[in-house]
């Protein structure tokens, strides 16, 4: 895997980014001195946001946007908007895209019946065509638009483009309880980042474009792969050495064996909760993906409803956060 210094593609301009968060704090600061008491408490709460503006100025956070948290069109205007304000205050976000609801439902429609196995799509030769076209086509160019329309600008892109991840095919085995033989799983065209280059995001970041990444990736042959969006994005969250990783999904976070939230945790904590079946079906792999993702270096992994709105600013710019966070041990995930 290449590394690349982000220094590298940075240049002096973004210190305006830095004076923005200034001025929207002395604006605020003076608008207090003005305003009404509700005013003052709007305005408290913009100021609440600059320590942590400056936090993760300069830095990259990576958000996997899942197909649950896309259906209603004001929460994805919503979080458009979250994506752009990250933007003008300094951050770099990247975002990565799934959209599985919404592959099902074009499959439904060409009658082509799809399985899931382990939750990943079976994937046939007929299915990956429609995979990447729901994607890399549709979806990934909504989103572009829909952070257009909020004033930010962004590039839609897959793996494939400037060999950013090379894919291979995954293997899957699984312990058939009557011989105890280990068997195969065939997903077909399923596949995992084998590989990934950052550079041509460290060039668009260093250009203040937000990219947005669809899961899809080539391999060596050149075979198109389905990658599950959770694990590409811990994949493009890793290679960036992502200040954060926020995966949104539809419920309020990981919950415990009392369906409690459970606020903060470590990756000892994530891997119990896998192992004694707390955690099922698709919260496994994302745990897994969160693991290996702080394990690789990134500094703090967030679970998180993408069904609230403006779920990322809660997240990223309030005291209590949001979700739950996945941490190194005995760390809390937020130094620097
Ligand atoms: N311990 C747990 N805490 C929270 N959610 C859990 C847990 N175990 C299983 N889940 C399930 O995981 C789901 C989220 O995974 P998934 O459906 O794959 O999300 P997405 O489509 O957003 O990627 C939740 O809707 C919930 O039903
Ligand atoms: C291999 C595999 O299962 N790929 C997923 C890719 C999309 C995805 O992961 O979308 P969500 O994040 O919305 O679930 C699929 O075909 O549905």
């Amino acid at each position: 895997m290449i590394k690349f210094r982000l220094a590298t593609f940075l240049r002096p301009k973004q210190d305006k980014s830095r004076n923005f968060v200034y001025g929207c704090f002395v604006t605020v600061e003076r608008a207090r001195n003005t305003l009404s008491i509700d005013k003052t408490k709007e305005a408290a709460i913009l100021a609440q946001a600059l320590p942590y503006m400056l936090r993760y100025d300069h830095r990259v956070v990576v958000v996997k946007y899942g197909g649950h948290a896309m259906g209603d069109p004001e929460l994805a205007r919503a979080f458009a908007r979250d994506i752009v304000l990250l933007r003008q205050s300094g951050v770099m976000p990247i975002v990565v895209h799934g959209g599985g609801p919404q592959i099902g439902k074009m499959l439904d429609r060409l009658n082509i019946v799809s399985e899931f196995k382990d939750g990943l799509r079976v994937t046939d030769r007929a299915t990956v065509d429609i995979v990447e076209m729901v994607l890399a086509g549709a979806i990934n160019k909504q989103i572009v638009t829909a952070i257009t329309q909020e004033g930010g600008r962004a590039i839609g892109l897959c793996g494939k483009d400037a060999g950013m991840v090379e894919a291979k095919k995954l293997k899957r085995t699984s312990m058939d309880p009557d011989s105890n033989i280990e068997r195969i799983i065939d997903l077909g065209f399923v596949g995992e980042p084998a590989d990934v280059n950052p550079e041509i995001l460290y060039r668009l970041i260093g250009e203040e474009i937000i990219p947005v990444i669809a899961p899809i990736a080539a391999g060596k042959n050149g075979d198109t792969f389905n990658i599950n969006a959770d694990t590409f994005a811990g994949a493009i969250a890793s290679a960036m050495d992502a200040k954060r990783f926020l995966l949104l999904t539809d419920v309020e976070g990981v919950l415990d064996q009392d369906m409690k939230l459970i606020p903060d945790m470590d990756i000892e904590k994530a891997q119990e909760l896998i192992d004694s079946g707390v955690a099922k079906g698709g919260m496994i792999p994302k745990l897994e993906t969160a693991i290996n993702a702080v394990k690789s270096g990134v500094q703090g992994v967030v679970i998180v409803n993408g069904k609230t709105e403006h779920a990322v600013l809660l997240e990223l710019f309030t005291e209590h956060g949001a979700g739950t966070l996945i941490h190194q041990t005995g760390e809390i995930g937020d130094d620097e």
